[in-house]
């Protein structure tokens, strides 16, 4: 089928630093792309920077809404420049948005999506349905006091994990609410409305308020999952003695299929970019559920998202939640699961690393002095017998994996492992980049070790296949040292849309709501007709028998210095 007959489906992804639009075919081949980049495209005008403002003294981290909004416009408006055919051909839409970030609606929200009128930007119209100009970011770390009473609430944060899938973290939407209505009781009080971002981009495109996801709600510490239903008690705890029903309302319940069109879309967007009038809004989900959905994930495949965030992913049939990860429904597949391990201190912390070499003369990319240093040192710097293993912790921003205070450490060990110390006088900064990206995946193998087994003969236990998403992905530097430390017995592969996997698994989602045969399910149709010619890349062989071996022997020294830390916080 050519790029331009049949239906076309498009994926959003609002996430940090941009909003991203995909649309594909129904061969899942990409037809037309489009970005707006917040600083780029808005940064003057609302005085961001990499897509939210930060407030240090309390640690809030948050995006206003109209920046959103106005985005929304532009993204459409280039991407009907980009599109080789009218918009009137797609016939569902998708997406995703950055996970845990709430917007708080007022009670003119309703009237106003329904009355959008095309002749004015959306930005003129719906900033007078907020009740709060602002969402709260996932990088926000501003809710110590609610995370202490979540964790306590049902007993202890296992406890908390095993209802929730989740430990409290600062970021999840429960703690957040519970804190904007401890710090602005009035806009509490003034939300009719709580949408996740996900749900408020379907809802803008709708014309009317959204549900929420059947995976995104899993990132609130209110969802119980075991029991597929809010936590009353978590809900009375974010909303205060009385106000679980209140808080109920306001959330709404979530749409449990993921697969089913949620309305048909707003008659702004048909008027203004010619969309159909029957082009249908099938439920957004969380960026991470949705990248999931870029390709068909195999168990034992593990997914690494490189961008704002640093996550790594897997699909398991296995609920076994634990305070110091994430289990989330599948957003497509009931019964099984995503797992996820997220880092707050993904790639801008490795830019801040980056930015202490010199700036690259003419370099296409300003990573080359970082990538040169990456493979001019050897795994853990161990050039000779008898070198030091040298390992570190790089956190701009205070970390929830673990949760220790923001600040950089730098230890050494032996070989072995044995003999911990930590080296304050540090190591030259040319070190420091191979230092970072090994640690940073050193801390993803300690944490998925439980998920993974031997994928065959007598290979240590590893995952299958490892595919690499996000910008960081880009590199291969990175790429390679991933591999090293992580391995993968298959290989280690690179989609090729890059920084827009999550966009892409918007798109395959709609897709799938929109043709799936009765029953079908998403990993049958996508598998169907998804090639790996054309979708991925190996970029690495992965496991490389020494080397891996080599990591292994220092996971134990690294959770040792992580516990030093952690033991410092306590005092
Ligand atoms: N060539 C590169 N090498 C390393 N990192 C890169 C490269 N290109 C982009 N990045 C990183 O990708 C990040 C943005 O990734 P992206 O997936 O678009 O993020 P998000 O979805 O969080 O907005 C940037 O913060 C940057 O650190
Ligand atoms: O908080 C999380 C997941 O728990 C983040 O992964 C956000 O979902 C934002 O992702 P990016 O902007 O980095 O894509």
């Amino acid at each position: 089928m050519s790029a331009d007959s049949g239906p076309l489906y498009l994926g959003f992804d609002l996430s940090t630093q941009q909003l991203k639009a995909i649309v594909v075919n129904t061969d899942l081949k990409t037809v037309a792309e489009a970005k707006v980049d917040f600083d780029q495209d808005f940064g003057e005008t609302y005085g961001i920077q990499k897509g939210v403002h930060v407030r240090d003294q309390t640690g809030e981290v948050y995006a206003p809404v109209a920046l959103w909004l106005e985005s929304i416009d532009l993204v459409l408006e280039r991407l009907s420049k980009a599109m080789p055919v009218p918009m009137s051909s797609i016939k569902g839409i998708s997406g995703s948005g950055q996970q845990h970030g709430s917007v708080f609606w007022n009670e003119r929200a309703e009237e106003l999506l329904r009355g959008l009128d095309p002749a004015r930007p959306l930005v003129e119209q719906l900033d007078k349905a907020l009740a709060h100009e602002f969402a709260p970011n996932w990088q926000d770390h501003s809710t110590q006091k609610e995370l202490e009473a979540f964790d306590a609430e049902l007993g202890d944060r296992e406890k908390l994990a095993e209802v929730t899938g989740s430990g409290a973290h600062h970021r999840f939407t429960g703690l957040q609410i519970m804190r904007i209505r401890r710090v602005l009781p009035d806009v509490y009080a003034n939300s009719k409305r709580i949408s996740l971002v996900s749900s408020w981009l379907a809802s803008v495109l709708m014309g009317a308020i959204a549900p929420l996801d059947v995976s995104d709600v899993c990132g609130m510490n209110l969802w119980d999952i075991p029991n597929q239903t809010w936590s009353e008690r978590l809900l009375a705890l974010s909303a205060g003695p009385d106000g679980a029903a209140d808080l109920r309302k306001k959330l709404g319940e979530p749409r449990m299929d993921g697969g089913g069109s949620v309305g048909a879309i707003s008659s702004y967007f048909v008027s203004k970019y010619g969309f159909s009038q029957e082009c249908q809004v099938v439920s957004f989900t969380g960026d991470n559920p949705a990248t999931i959905l870029a390709l068909p994930l195999r168990p034992l495949d593990a997914i690494v998202s490189l961008g704002t965030s640093t996550t790594f992913l897997m699909n398991t049939p296995t609920y076994k939640p634990d305070g110091s990860y994430h289990f989330f429904n599948h957003p497509t597949t009931p019964g099984n699961y995503m797992f996820m391990l997220c880092y707050k201190n993904g790639g801008l912390a490795r830019e801040k690393v980056r930015d202490t070499l010199p700036t690259p003369e003419g370099g296409a990319t300003g990573w080359e002095n970082f990538n040169k240093a990456v493979l001019e040192t050897p795994p853990l710097d161990i050039a000779n017998e008898g070198d030091r293993a040298k390992i570190g912790l790089y956190f701009y921003l205070r970390e929830t994996v673990p949760n220790i205070r923001a600040g950089t450490w730098r230890f050494t060990c032996n070989s072995d492992g044995s003999d911990l110390k930590e080296s304050p006088e540090g190591w030259p900064k040319e070190t420091d980049p191979r230092v970072i990206v090994e640690s940073q995946a050193l801390s993803m193998r300690l944490r998925s070790q439980k998920l993974v087994h031997s994928p065959r003969d007598s290979l240590p236990a590893q995952p299958r296949r490892i595919y690499l998403v996000g910008g960081g992905s880009l590199n291969p530097a990175i790429t390679r040292v991933l591999g090293d430390v992580l391995g993968g017995a298959d290989g280690v592969y690179k989609l090729d849309v890059g920084g827009n996997a999550c966009a892409l698994g918007g798109a395959y989602k709609a897709l799938w709501a929109l043709e799936r045969k009765d029953g079908e399910t998403f990993d049958e149709l996508i598998g169907k007709r998804w090639t790996e010619e054309g979708s991925i890349e190996k970029v690495d062989v992965g496991y490389r028998e020494g080397t891996y071996e080599k990591y292994g022997k220092v996971l134990g020294a690294f959770e040792e210095m992580e516990k030093k830390l952690l033991a410092e916080e306590e005092h």
